[in-house]
């Protein structure tokens, strides 16, 4: 190990700490690519809040790690699987027991430390085709949280060759702090098994030219395994057995990371395995998944169709910021709110609102886009605890984030994109947080008489009603239910 360092100084510390064997990854507080971390808001009353009136944009890698760092268990999915094989004709059953897999006794005694009983629903169909022979090519896609990192991270544990000290296995991922969190799998998943390594191929972890990498499984960014692969000439792609292409969606949605890819996959052996995921498959990923994997299988969840039906949308009409507020709390005050989540335009009127509600003694969380990943981790986990009854957030949690015991969404502000006109998708995902699962639930929107023909318009666009109501009158408050 000692030879993988680069010197006595703090970076060498880094890079020890990234490269052992298995050991506890200590996760580094670094912010990801466009947080801004300049100041972070006192929510407790002693308000030294910047004024940033910045709309906050939705930022796919930073919502992953975050729906990672949050998640507790396994998202069980009801949706059907399609599955396209590459060969119909080949008996490649799903499994409904790790058993019937056939792994290795050290990776079954992983995935039951792990606390794993049986295979989730991407599992069950797809490590039979990972773990084939010989080794098939895979796309899969599925929602968030179902189970793909460790569907793949068992398919490189299960072939590498703990013996052979070269790297056979390589995964790329979209950022730094994604490629930690798959390798902490890898860790976990690995324990017992003696021998095998991983190393990160991420920025910081510099390792001099001629180095002999002798870890069998690499995990990295496209940029940093580039720059491995072809200028230090620290890893040989042609001995590489495995190739992994995580989070496809968020990789495509980074400058340059498509392309680094392909170069890399270009150098790789034709009979080395690959495996592409996904959470999400717009047309834009199934093209890219398409170019870079040759001859795939493909596993696909249907699409969870997010829908406006069970969620009984109302407005209010206001004149101003301040007559949205009362009318906010005529409506907090007439009718019983298991949990709400507010969304704002902008982070100004984000911060300006939580003040206004801690104000009048409310217990409110406020959630925007200049904190770090691990701070609104904690933000939603204590929401999601119950310790906060009221989120009030910009986009930054419209998409993506599961809630389940929110009854209640207004839109402070109407969502508007750069033209200023309705911004559809954005109000589906907010409005969506409610209502999930057949569940009932009220949307609320505070409007501004010059905004009545934006929400007409959202109105026509999904075909819904959305009815006003009379803030003052709270006999008809009272009677609403959900
Ligand atoms: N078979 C299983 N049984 C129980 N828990 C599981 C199983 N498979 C995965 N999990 C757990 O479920 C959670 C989600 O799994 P995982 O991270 O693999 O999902 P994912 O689909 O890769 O998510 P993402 O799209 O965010 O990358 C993790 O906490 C993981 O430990």
């Amino acid at each position: 190990m000692a030879s993988l360092l680069w010197g006595g100084d703090a970076g060498a510390a880094e890079s020890e700490r990234l490269n052992c064997h298995f050991s506890n990854l200590v996760h580094p507080r670094k912010n990801l690519r466009g947080i801004r971390s300049t100041t972070i808001p006192n929510i407790d009353g002693s308000l030294n809040m910047e004024e940033n009136d910045e709309d906050d944009v939705v930022d796919l890698a930073a919502n992953s790690l975050l729906n990672k760092l949050i998640r507790q268990s396994l998202v069980e999915s009801s949706h059907r699987v399609e599955v396209l094989q590459k060969d119909p004709s080949s008996p490649l059953y799903s499994v409904k027991t790790f058993e019937e897999l056939r792994l290795k006794e050290e990776l079954l005694k992983g995935i039951y430390a792990m606390g794993f009983n049986r295979p989730s629903k991407i599992q069950e169909m797809a490590l039979p085709m990972m773990l084939a022979h010989p080794p098939q090519n895979l796309i899969a896609q599925s929602q968030s949280g179902t189970g793909k990192t460790a569907a793949f991270v068992l398919a490189m544990l299960s072939r590498v060759n703990a013996l052979e000290l070269f790297p056979q296995c390589l995964c790329l991922a979209p950022t730094y702090e994604l490629a930690l969190q798959t390798g902490r799998v890898v860790e976990r998943m690995g324990k017992f098994c003696v021998d095998v390594e991983v190393m990160y191929a991420i920025r910081g972890n510099r390792i001099p030219r001629g180095t002999e990498v002798t870890k069998q499984i690499v995990i990295g960014t496209p940029g940093t395994v580039l720059d491995w692969c072809f200028k230090r000439k620290l890893i040989d792609l042609t001995k590489i057995r495995v190739f992994v292409l995580d989070e496809a969606d968020v990789m495509i949605d980074t400058q340059g990371f498509s392309d680094q890819s392909i170069r890399i996959q270009r150098a790789l052996p034709s009979e080395c395995q690959m495996l592409l995921f996904s959470a999400t498959f717009e047309d834009s990923v199934w093209q890219f998944a398409e170019r870079i994997i040759p001859d795939p299988n493909v596993i696909k969840l249907r699409k969870e169709e997010l829908t406006l039906n069970n969620i009984r949308q109302y407005y209010v009409l206001c004149e101003n910021r301040k007559d949205k507020y009362q009318a906010l709390c005529n409506i907090y005050g007439g009718i019983t709110i298991g949990q709400a989540i507010i969304f704002c335009q902008t982070r100004r009127n984000a911060k300006w609102l939580t003040v206004e509600m801690m104000q009048d003694g409310h217990q409110v969380s406020l959630l925007s886009g200049e904190l770090t990943v691990e701070q609104r981790a904690s933000i939603i986990q204590r929401f999601r605890d119950g310790k906060e009854k009221v989120l009030i957030t910009t986009n930054v949690c419209a998409r993506g984030i599961d809630v389940k015991q929110v009854t209640i969404v207004v839109n402070f502000d109407l969502p508007v994109n750069q033209s200023e006109e309705p911004d559809y998708e954005t109000y589906l995902h907010r409005i969506g947080r409610t209502g999930r699962f057949g569940k009932k639930g009220l949307a609320f929107n505070m409007i501004e008489v010059d905004m009545l023909p934006l929400l007409m318009k959202i109105q026509d666009h999904f075909n819904s009603n959305i009815k006003q109501l009379n803030p003052e009158d709270m006999d008809e408050i009272e009677k609403l239910e959900y």
